[in-house]
């Protein structure tokens, strides 16, 4: 997802975080197996510019039509910012069941820093189809299902600075969710331009998919 938050605001935010949040090390905040894995930094709950910072970052992502679209957000846990330094990086993991109470059915990280900034430090997530290494620009966003297995590669170089969260969607399965949003995109498409044939393409996948789900 291109640009989910403003480039002033992504400025205001990156300065903000590199000049006045305190960071502790990331296992602090991680349990089970994740705890071992976890080679990051991560911004202090309580410090007053993280609240700050991810108060408006939260603002942001619910009013992002195509992350409501995708996530179909219920209830957000609260966002980390998590710093990744030379050498740094979070080994393979799912993440833990609920955060904060709240139902972990996606995760999503967003980019801060900019791709040229580091080296390494791609996010790697482990789908059935294989693994996908994703690298995005500032102010991107990738969301993916909270049960997939995935891991930050060692930083060889630079700082790789993001914001993550977890998410309950008001569409706990991941098969309901990405059709309910193949439509929404579909027909978005379709009533800017009513002859859109790769979106009816999609809609007759959806519908493929449906009919493959409903028949005995
Ligand atoms: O840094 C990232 O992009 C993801 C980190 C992660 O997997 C986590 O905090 O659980
Ligand atoms: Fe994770």
């Amino acid at each position: 997802m291109e640009s989910v938050i403003d480039a002033p605001t992504l400025e205001a935010v990156r300065e903000q975080v590199i000049e006045s949040a305190s960071f502790s090390p990331g296992h602090h905040t991680a349990a089970g197996r994740a705890r071992e894995v976890k080679h990051n930094l991560q911004g202090i709950a309580t410090d007053s510019t993280i609240k700050g910072v991810t108060r408006l970052l939260e603002k942001a992502l619910l009013a992002h039509p195509v992350f409501r679209a995708a996530a179909r957000p219920r209830k957000l846990a609260r966002m980390l910012i998590s710093r990744y330094e030379e050498g740094m990086g979070y080994g393979s993991h799912i993440d833990a069941p609920a955060i904060d109470g709240v139902r972990t059915d996606v995760s999503f990280t967003l980019f801060l820093s900019a791709p040229d900034e580091y080296e390494g430090g791609e996010l790697v997530i482990e789908s059935g189809a294989g693994e996908d290494a994703i690298k995005l620009p500032a102010g991107a966003l990738v969301c993916y299902p909270s049960s997939f297995l995935h891991r930050v590669d060692p930083v060889r170089q630079g700082t790789r600075l993001v914001a993550v969260g977890w998410l309950q969607s008001e569409v706990r399965s991941v098969e309901q969710r990405s059709l309910l949003f193949a439509m929404d995109t579909a027909l978005a498409r379709l009533r800017e331009a009513p002859d859109d044939r790769r979106a009816l393409d999609e809609l007759a996948n959806v519908r493929a998919n449906l009919q493959r789900m409903w028949m005995e």
